[in-house]
């Protein structure tokens, strides 16, 4: 039951000709050939054996999957939009004792249940032995708890029934990654944010889900940038609301094939046990776009601005100050998500409109 080794990644040039390219045509996407860089990226996403369900959107020709397989996942489901990767990742799949399926289709368009079917075809019975006597990523080092508990993952091996327990969907714990292209990736990010603040797809019931995915370095520094930072946004509020964010790993714009013009970052995203915006995030997205749209401007400004077209606002935005004692000489990028989603717990009770500008 030891899994069989991996299957080296193919060339370069295999990869021209799967992606049916000659070799002097420039590749439409930026990949990662580095499996020093991938197994960072799968460290930082804390994957474990433990973990119920790995998901990755966007494989490609598979390193990042194979970082991820190595670092011992149990059950890996990756969602790949461009059919050309077909053989490379059928290739991965034979390979990995059946721990990894995958689904050919659009993430952004994806029915998330399709998830969830594709998870719980993976059986069970997989003693991931070598993943866990070959020292996964994490564990490098010598950290007395980490080997105990891989002892004790060992010890239940050998004494159970040689399988891992069946997934409950409504109580797991997944990790989502992905490398995407920049132009789609705060699209998802969006998204997954307000499918989490739904409980929606894999975000569901009681799942605690991880994100560890790549953006353009800008990007993500506007996602984990605190209050008062030059790229404090409306994503750093909209993010900030469910997840505590890291910046875990910056990459140069080097590390991938082709070379693209713009350096990378990898964030990772955990799910905050008590959100400070429950329920839907739209409200909050409404409330940091009006403000944000006025980004050097004081609070009082932009909160007279928001009155002055909505009139109906006045008092409840009044009320909101009183309560919170804001001190409404802050500039937008000062203001902390806490703030921000107390206006919008307060606007979510009433039935108005946030004015777009
Ligand atoms: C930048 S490449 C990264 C590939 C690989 N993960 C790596 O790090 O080298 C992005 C991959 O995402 C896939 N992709 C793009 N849009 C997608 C979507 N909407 N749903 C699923 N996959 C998508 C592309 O086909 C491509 O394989």
């Amino acid at each position: 039951m030891i899994p069989r080794k991996l299957p080296p990644l193919p060339p370069i040039r295999d990869l021209i000709r799967v992606y049916g390219l000659s070799a002097d045509q420039k590749f439409s996407q930026n990949f990662i050939l580095d499996k020093n860089v991938t197994d960072t990226i799968a460290q930082h996403a804390k994957i474990s054996v433990k973990d119920d369900l790995v998901v990755e959107v966007g494989p490609g020709p598979g390193l990042l999957t194979r970082s991820i397989l190595d670092a011992g996942a149990r059950r890996v489901v990756v969602v790949e939009k461009d059919s050309r990767f077909v053989p490379t990742l059928q290739q991965l799949s034979e390979a990995s004792d059946q721990r990894l399926k995958f689904i050919m289709g659009d993430m952004l368009q994806l029915d998330h249940s399709e998830i969830f079917k594709t998870a719980l075809s993976i059986p069970n019975a997989f003693p991931v032995v070598s993943a866990l006597d070959d020292k996964a990523p994490q564990d490098q080092g010598s950290d007395d708890s980490k080997s105990h508990e891989q002892e004790q993952d060992r010890n239940s091996i050998a004494s159970g029934s040689n399988s891992w327990p069946a997934m409950d969907t409504n109580n797991s714990t997944i990790r989502l990654l992905g490398n995407l292209p920049f132009g789609i990736a705060s699209p998802l990010l969006i998204q997954w944010l307000k499918m989490m603040s739904l409980k929606q797809g894999i975000f569901h019931a009681n799942n605690h889900v991880s994100m560890t995915l790549m953006f353009q370095k800008e990007v993500a520094e506007r996602i984990v940038a605190p209050p008062n930072h030059p790229q404090r946004s409306r994503l750093s509020v909209m993010a900030q609301a469910l997840c505590d964010v890291k910046m875990a790993y910056k990459l140069s714009a080097g590390v991938f094939v082709p070379k693209p013009k713009v350096d990378a970052a990898v964030v990772h995203f955990e799910k905050k046990a008590q959100p400070l915006m429950p329920g839907s995030l739209e409200k909050l997205e409404d409330v940091a776009r009006f403000y944000f749209n006025k980004r050097r401007k004081t609070m009082g400004h932009n909160t007279n601005r928001m009155a002055k077209a909505a009139p109906e606002l006045r008092p409840i935005l009044d009320e909101w100050i009183a309560e919170g004692g804001w001190d409404m000489n802050m500039r937008t990028a000062e203001v902390s998500t806490e703030q921000f989603c107390a206006l919008a717990r307060r606007l979510d009770r009433e039935q108005i409109k946030i004015p777009l500008t």
